[in-house]
């Protein structure tokens, strides 16, 4: 679905990685492992046309999304990604079900109690995110995800913020939404997530390795 070819990155005369080659096919989840400061928060924004690569390509299907123009780009980040990234992205001033129904494809917004159902915020609908705990805020963050079913999910360090019962909720919910047939990418230093990943890939080495 998603495939990373020579892809490289210099921040001046710095370079992360290079040529950096990756694929994750539909209905598997992969970890992207690697010492601090290695680069993978950086190669899930180039992923997500966050970041431009400094060289190489990034394939959506049979599409160069980095060549897309900004329209492009615009209707591919609607259209396809999921982002589940540490500072959240909601609409803090906004209600939780608003924050949701921003993601819910039209006339298909009654998903929106199951998934907070789902994520242990069942009946919060009304409350303003702004006044929602930090781990909460998180959560609201991965039921936005369930209701938009995006074919590609990115998540940083998705378990970051949360205790033990709500990390294990998180891979539980992004293992079900692989099951379902998207690609997700999970950044992580926690072993308990890249346990849970059907394969890993260390920014580090660029070598890929099966985490069971
Ligand atoms: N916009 C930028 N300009 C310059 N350097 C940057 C920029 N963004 C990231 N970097 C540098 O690139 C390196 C990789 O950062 P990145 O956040 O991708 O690493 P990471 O592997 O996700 O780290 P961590 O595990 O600590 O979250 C860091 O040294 C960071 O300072």
């Amino acid at each position: 679905m998603i495939t990373l070819n020579k892809l490289t990155k210099s921040f001046g005369a710095r370079t992360l990685w290079e040529d950096l080659d990756l694929s994750v096919e539909p209905g598997r989840m992969l970890a992207l492992v690697g010492a601090s400061g290695s680069g993978k928060t950086t190669l899930l924004n180039c992923m997500g046309l966050l970041e431009r690569p400094s060289g190489g390509s990034v394939r959506f299907r049979d599409t160069d999304v980095t060549r897309l123009g900004p329209g492009g780009q615009r209707r591919f980040r609607r259209d396809h990604l999921g982002y589940l990234f540490q500072d959240y992205a909601l609409i803090e001033n906004a209600t939780v079900k608003a924050n949701l129904d921003v993601a819910a494809r039209r006339g298909d917004r009654s998903d929106t109690a199951e998934a907070l159902e789902r994520v242990g915020l069942g009946g919060r609908e009304k409350e303003k995110v702004h006044h929602l705990s930090g781990g909460e805020q998180q959560r609201v963050a991965l039921a936005r995800l369930i209701v938009k079913r995006p074919s590609l999910v990115l998540a940083d360090e998705p378990t970051g913020a949360l205790d033990h019962a709500n990390g294990a909720m998180v891979v539980d919910v992004l293992r079900r939404m692989s099951r379902e047939g998207r690609a997700v990418v999970i950044a992580t230093h926690d072993d308990a997530v890249r346990d849970a990943c059907d394969v890993a890939f260390d920014v580090s080495t660029l070598r890929m390795f099966s985490p069971h």
